[in-house]
């Protein structure tokens, strides 16, 4: 069986990094929050409220592609946005085993839990554009949506059976 890479995605707050740790976790491999690899440039950016463009875009998904690539003989899961199927591609592009699971929220739910998130660059008034650029994944893409509208444990759960499916 082919070590598994994930990519954890949606719009900011729908919960990639509080479950890609513990989807990590359950499957035995190492998490990364594509958060991290962001430019500087990018993070400031964001937190001054300017959404990103494309072009701020492109080398961090490279980053993001690469890292899952480095992975592929010991797995990895990685929280990472990629919110349109370009973005999706071209994760693919370098890293072709990807899944891809897509935690889905209502606009309302999800602005509760970024007011409630604290020490975090995103600012809520940034949901609107993620969601305005949020692709839903396609019939043809590798993966499948987890609803968040559910505990953690929940969650966790639905994604770790799903990937164990699509395997
Ligand atoms: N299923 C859930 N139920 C309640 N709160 C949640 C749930 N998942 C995440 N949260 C909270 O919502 C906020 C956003 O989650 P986070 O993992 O930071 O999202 P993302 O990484 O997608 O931006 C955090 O404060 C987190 O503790
Ligand atoms: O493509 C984008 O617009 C950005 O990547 C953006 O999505 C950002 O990286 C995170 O989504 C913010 O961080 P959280 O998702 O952790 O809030």
């Amino acid at each position: 069986m082919n070590a598994p890479l994930v990519v954890v995605m949606g719009v900011s707050g729908s919960g990639k990094s509080t479950t890609g740790v513990l989807i990590a976790d359950r499957l035995g491999v190492p998490f990364v929050d594509a958060d991290a690899l962001h430019p500087l440039e990018n993070v400031r950016k964001m937190a001054a409220g300017t959404p990103l463009e494309d072009p701020d875009r492109w080398p961090w998904l490279a980053l993001v592609g690469k890292a899952l690539a480095d992975a592929s003989d010991t797995g990895l899961v990685m929280a990472c946005s990629a919110l349109r199927r370009a973005y999706r591609e071209a994760i693919l592009a370098e890293a072709p085993g990807v899944r891809f699971v897509l935690l889905h929220g209502s606009r309302e739910v999800l602005g509760r839990r970024m007011e409630g998130r604290s020490g975090h660059f995103m600012p809520p008034s940034l949901l609107d554009s993620q969601f305005a650029l949020l692709e839903d994944l396609d019939a043809d893409e590798p993966g499948f949506v987890v609803d968040v509208d559910a505990t953690v444990d929940e969650i966790v759960d639905e994604a770790v059976a799903g990937l164990s499916a699509v395997r």
